[in-house]
């Protein structure tokens, strides 16, 4: 696959490492990760059940510190923040994706979407303008007034990746994006996520073990114990039937899918997975950023984990993802 000479790095981490706990129960789920994230690009992480996926997204969110290496966000390093300056930095450049929305049930989509404008630090003319114009870029504008409980997994995600585009941050992070979707709406939360990462100035990456997200890859990074074991751009080819043909040369692509050892080759098809709203995506960076420093928390959550005994996917059947959750 050609790479865009013209894109830029948006994010970069070199030497992350993370240790948990000290002694006997010490564990290191990083061990070095070096990683650059490019502007237009949605690049897919993979890897198998504990291969440190959701620390490295949570460290490249700010929303945990690494314990060594240095982490640098739209130009931004990381490097000795203390609290307060690692949130800053995800307030205003990193939006987020959850696998179960976190969508405040009380407020309608358009206020959901209002209230990531909140956080973000720079001044916004008019919120509610800005939150219909990203309502819009994910084909939702008519669904504005709608509370989450009418909305259907799909539209949720979209509405999530409408309030994550608010603001405009330079990095999109979705952790499982498509994990509670059917296959239909998967394949338009992940055509429209593709759509979002193909403006020049946000890179998107997605954690998933969903093989149906692979068409959509313009890069896919597989990281097991801890470090890096492949990066590729996957050779994406339409037979013209509709269907995408997507190779990748990686052996372990986790998540009990692909078994086998060695090199093997990963299909899928994408349908016609048409993301009504994709072609709008890009307006989403009409949605501008607002006020003040306020961190907003799902009220259900408190912002903090939502797993529960049995709450699996839909399509993995894994339990849910214990990441803190940040607008
Ligand atoms: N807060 C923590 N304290 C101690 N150990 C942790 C903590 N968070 C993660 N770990 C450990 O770090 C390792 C990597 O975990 P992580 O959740 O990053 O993996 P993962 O690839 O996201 O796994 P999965 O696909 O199952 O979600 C695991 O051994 C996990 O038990």
């Amino acid at each position: 696959m050609t790479v865009n000479p013209a894109r830029k790095v948006l994010l970069e981490a070199s030497g992350i490492t993370k240790v948990f706990g000290t002694g006997a129960g010490q564990v290191m789920p990083l061990k070095g990760v070096d990683l650059k994230l490019y502007s237009g690009e949605l690049t897919l992480l993979m890897g198998p059940s504990g291969s440190g996926k959701t620390t490295l997204l949570s460290i490249l969110g700010c929303i945990l510190s690494p314990t060594d290496g240095e982490l640098t966000v739209a130009g931004q390093s990381t490097l000795g923040a203390d609290a307060e300056r690692l949130a800053d930095i995800r307030r205003n450049h990193v939006g987020f994706v959850f696998q179960s929305y976190n969508l405040f049930p009380t407020m309608t989509a358009r206020e959901n979407v209002m209230l990531a404008l909140d956080v973000r630090s720079k001044a916004v003319p008019d919120p509610n303008a800005d939150a219909l114009r990203a309502l819009e870029a994910v084909g939702l504008s008519h669904r504005a007034h709608a509370y989450p409980a009418k909305l259907s997994g799909g539209e949720k995600q979209r509405v999530a990746i409408a309030r994550a585009l608010a603001g405009s941050p330079a990095v999109i992070l979705a952790d499982e994006p498509t994990a509670a979707l059917d296959a239909e709406n998967g394949r338009t939360v992940m055509a429209l996520l593709s759509e979002v990462a193909k403006d020049t100035s946000r890179a998107v990456l997605a954690v998933t073990h969903d093989h149906r997200t692979l068409p959509y890859a313009d890069r896919i990074i597989l990281i097991d114990d801890g470090r890096i074991e492949s990066d590729e751009r996957p050779d994406k080819s339409d037979n013209g039937g509709g269907t995408t043909q997507v190779h990748i040369s990686a052996g372990h692509l986790n998540g009990g899918n692909s078994g086998g050892n060695g090199t093997s080759e990963s299909k899928a098809s994408n349908g016609n997975g048409s993301a009504g709203s994709a072609s709008a995506a890009n307006n989403a960076a009409a949605a501008k950023p607002a006020a003040n420093n306020a961190q907003a928390k799902p009220a259900s959550t408190n912002g903090n984990t939502t797993t529960k005994p049995n709450n699996r996917n839909r399509a993995t059947g894994r339990r849910r993802k214990k990441v803190k959750h940040h607008v």
